[in-house]
C-alpha cells in the first residue's frame, strides 16, 4: 500500500463526496438487514396461525404488513445501493481523470530523450491500463470493501445474537471461499495479462500491416503477413483458452460454497429445531438469507485482496515514471523576449542514447535577421544544430547564448514561442488543413491563414481539394504529398510569425522552380528575422548572408556563397555538381 499512498492527496480533494458514499453504503445495508429478519417473522406468523394462536385473517393480514415492509425496505436498499454507486464510482472517475491528466502532463513535460528511451506501447500502457487499474481501487475495491466490513460488522453480531452455535456452523465455509476465490483471481490476472499482451501484439501487428500495406503489396508479402498473423492468432486464442478455463471455475465454486453453507444452516438448523435450540424454523430461513448475503462479500474479499495488488504494482509504475525529472528544465519564470541573435560557443554535443557525437566543438554567431544556411552530407550534424537552438536537448560541453544570454538562463517558453521551426518530417495531426497551419497562432483569421498559405506556395493544392482548407488530412482523410506536407508545415511556422526561423531540410520535398518561389516568399516574409536553412542544395543556400559547411559534426568551411565557390572544397564541389545537374 505504500505507493498508493500517492492517490491519498485525491481522497483528500474528493472527501466530501466519499463520506457522503460511504455514509450512504451503510444505510443501503442497514436497510437490506431488514429483508431477513421479516421473513423470520412471516414463518414465525404462519407457526402461531398452525399452533391456533392466531386466526387466519389476522395472519393474512400480518403477512401482508410484512411482505409491504420487506418490499419498501428492499426499495430503499436498492435505491441507496444506486446511490452509492453515483457517489463512490462517480469519485474514482474523478480520481482517474486527474491522475490521467497529472500524467499527460508530466508526459509533455519530459525532453525528447525520455521518449527515445522509453516504447510508445509502454508510455500508452501507464496512461491507460495502469490509471485504470489505479481507479479499480479507488473505486470497486473501495465500494466493496466497506460494503463487505458494512455488512460483516452488522450480519454477523446479528447471527450469533440470534443462534451462535448456527452461526458458528454457517460461517465456517466461507474462509475457505475467500481463499480459493483469492487464488482463482490471482491466476485469472496472470492469465489475463497474457492474453492482453497477446492482444496488443496482435493489434501492433496488423496496425502495422496497414500502414504498410503499399509495402506488403509491392513486394507480394500477403501470404507471408497471413501466416504470421494466423500463427499470433493461435497463440492468442490459447491463451485465451486458458484463461476461460479458470474463468468457468469461478461462478461453480461459488455456488457449491454457497450450497455447503445452506446445507450446513438447513442440517444444524433442523437438529437445533428438533433438540429446541432453536425456537422458530423461521431462524432456518433467516439464516439461509444470511449465507446468500454473505457469500458475495466474502468473495469479494479475495477479489479485493488481488484489485489492490494490481493498482501497487500499476502505481508503483506510475510513481517511478512520475518521479522522472525533465531534464531540460525551465529555471527562468518571467518571460525573456527575444530579437534573434543566436551563439555557439565550443559546443560539443552528444545523444545518450547512441553516444553518438554528433556536434565537436562548434563555434559561429548569427546576427539578428541574418539568413544563415547549414550544409553537409547526412548525419553531420546539421538537425543537431536546429534542435539545440530550440533547446530540445542540453548541450554536452560548451555554451548556446541567444541575444547574448545563455540559453538555459532564458524561459523555456519564450525560446520556444519565438521559434518557428518546420521538421525535417513534416508532422500532421489528423485534423482539417486549417487546424494544422493554426496550430502556429490559434486565433489567426482565414486571410492570415490564406495568405501563409500563399507565401508557402501551397494555397492552390489547397483549392483542388473538394473541401479546401477544411479538408481533413491523415488516416480519416486525404493523404498529401511529402511536397505539400512540408509546405503546409511552412505555413504553419510562417504563421506563428516568430523571431527565429528554423528550416530543417523542409524543401527537399519540393521541385526546383516551388523552391525558387517558395525561397523568395521566405526572404520577405523573413526579412527581419533569424532563418537557419538546412538544406542539401545549392539553391536554397545561395543567397544566405552566411553558409557554414559540416562535416562529421565539424565546420568545414564557413563563408557566402560567393566566397565559398571561390575556394577548392566541399561548396565549391557541391555547386558545380548541382549546376551541371541543372544543366543536364
Ligand atoms: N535523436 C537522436 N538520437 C540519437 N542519435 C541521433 C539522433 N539524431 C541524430 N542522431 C545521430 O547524430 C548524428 C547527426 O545527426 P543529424 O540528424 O544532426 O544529421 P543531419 O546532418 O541533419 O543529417 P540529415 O542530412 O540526414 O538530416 C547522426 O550520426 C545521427 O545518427
Amino acid at each position: 500500500m505504500k505507493e498508493l499512498k500517492y492517490i491519498n492527496k485525491y481522497f483528500k480533494k474528493y472527501a466530501v463526496q466519499l463520506l457522503l458514499g460511504i455514509f450512504i453504503t451503510i444505510v443501503a445495508r442497514v436497510f437490506s438487514l431488514v429483508t431477513p429478519s421479516y421473513v423470520k417473522k412471516s414463518i414465525e406468523v404462519l407457526e402461531r396461525y398452525g399452533g391456533d394462536l392466531i386466526s387466519k385473517s389476522e395472519a393474512k393480514e400480518i403477512l401482508l404488513q410484512h411482505i409491504l415492509i420487506i418490499i419498501g425496505t428492499a426499495l430503499l436498499a436498492a435505491l441507496f445501493t444506486f446511490l452509492m454507486r453515483q457517489t463512490i464510482i462517480k469519485v474514482s472517475r474523478f480520481i482517474e481523470y486527474d491522475l490521467k491528466n497529472e500524467v499527460f502532463d508530466h508526459y509533455q513535460l519530459l525532453s525528447l530523450n525520455f521518449y527515445k528511451k522509453n516504447r510508445t506501447g509502454d508510455l500508452m500502457n501507464r496512461i491507460s491500463e495502469d490509471v485504470s487499474e489505479v481507479r479499480n481501487y479507488a473505486g470497486p475495491a473501495l465500494m466493496y470493501g466497506i460494503n463487505t466490513i458494512t455488512l460483516f460488522a452488522t450480519i454477523v453480531p446479528l447471527m450469533f445474537m440470534t443462534a451462535p452455535k448456527l452461526a458458528v456452523y454457517t460461517l465456517l465455509p466461507l474462509p475457505i471461499l475467500s481463499v480459493l476465490i483469492y487464488k482463482i483471481s490471482k491466476v485469472i490476472h496472470k492469465r489475463s495479462t497474457i492474453v492482453q499482451q497477446y492482444l496488443s501484439k496482435l493489434s501492433t501487428f496488423t496496425q502495422e500491416s496497414f500502414s504498410g500495406i503499399s509495402v506488403i503489396k509491392a513486394y507480394s508479402l500477403e501470404n507471408k503477413i497471413n501466416n504470421e498473423l494466423t500463427d499470433l492468432a493461435i497463440e492468442g486464442k490459447n491463451k485465451s483458452m486458458d484463461l476461460a478455463k479458470v474463468n468457468a471455475w469461478f461462478f461453480p465454486l461459488m455456488v457449491l460454497l454457497i450450497g455447503i453453507s445452506t446445507i450446513f444452516v438447513i442440517y444444524i438448523g433442523g437438529q437445533q429445531y428438533i433438540n429446541g435450540e432453536i425456537t422458530s424454523i423461521g431462524v432456518i430461513l433467516e439464516f439461509v438469507i444470511y449465507v446468500n448475503m454473505l457469500t458475495w462479500p466474502v468473495a469479494v474479499i479475495g477479489w479485493l485482496t488481488s484489485i489492490v495488488q494490481r493498482a501497487e504494482a500499476s502505481q508503483k509504475r506510475i510513481n517511478e515514471f512520475l518521479s522522472i525529472t525533465p531534464s531540460i528544465k525551465n529555471d527562468v519564470l518571467e518571460d525573456t523576449p527575444l530579437n534573434g541573435k543566436i551563439e555557439f560557443r565550443n559546443v560539443t554535443f552528444t545523444y545518450e542514447d547512441t553516444e553518438i557525437t554528433a556536434l565537436k566543438n562548434i563555434s559561429f554567431t548569427i546576427e539578428k535577421g541574418d539568413t544563415v544556411a547549414i550544409i553537409g552530407k547526412t548525419g553531420s550534424g546539421k538537425s543537431t544544430i536546429l534542435d539545440l537552438v530550440a533547446r530540445l536537448y542540453d548541450v554536452s560541453s560548451g555554451e548556446i547564448l541567444l541575444d547574448d544570454v545563455p540559453i538555459k538562463k532564458l524561459n523555456l517558453n519564450s525560446i520556444r514561442t519565438e521559434i518557428g521551426a518546420v521538421p525535417q518530417d513534416a508532422f500532421l495531426f489528423s485534423d482539417t488543413i486549417k487546424s494544422n497551419i493554426k496550430f502556429g497562432k490559434e486565433n489567426a483569421t482565414d486571410e492570415e491563414i490564406i495568405a501563409v498559405a500563399k507565401k508557402a506556395v501551397v494555397h492552390k493544392n489547397i483549392m483542388g481539394f473538394n473541401k479546401k482548407y477544411d479538408t481533413i488530412l491523415g488516416e480519416r482523410g486525404i493523404t498529401l504529398s511529402g511536397g505539400q506536407k512540408q509546405r503546409v508545415s511552412i505555413a504553419r511556422a510562417l504563421l506563428k510569425d516568430p523571431k527565429i526561423y528554423l528550416f530543417d531540410d523542409c524543401l527537399s520535398a519540393v521541385d526546383t522552380e516551388t523552391e525558387e518561389k517558395i525561397l523568395n516568399n521566405l526572404k520577405n516574409a523573413s526579412k527581419d528575422k533569424t532563418t537557419l536553412i538546412v538544406s542539401h542544395r545549392v539553391s536554397s543556400a545561395k543567397n544566405a548572408d552566411k553558409i557554414i559547411i559540416l562535416k562529421e559534426g565539424e565546420i568545414l568551411q564557413i563563408g557566402t556563397h560567393n566566397s565559398l565557390i571561390e575556394i577548392d572544397g566541399y561548396y565549391k564541389d557541391l555547386y558545380h555538381a548541382q549546376l551541371i545537374d541543372k544543366e543536364n
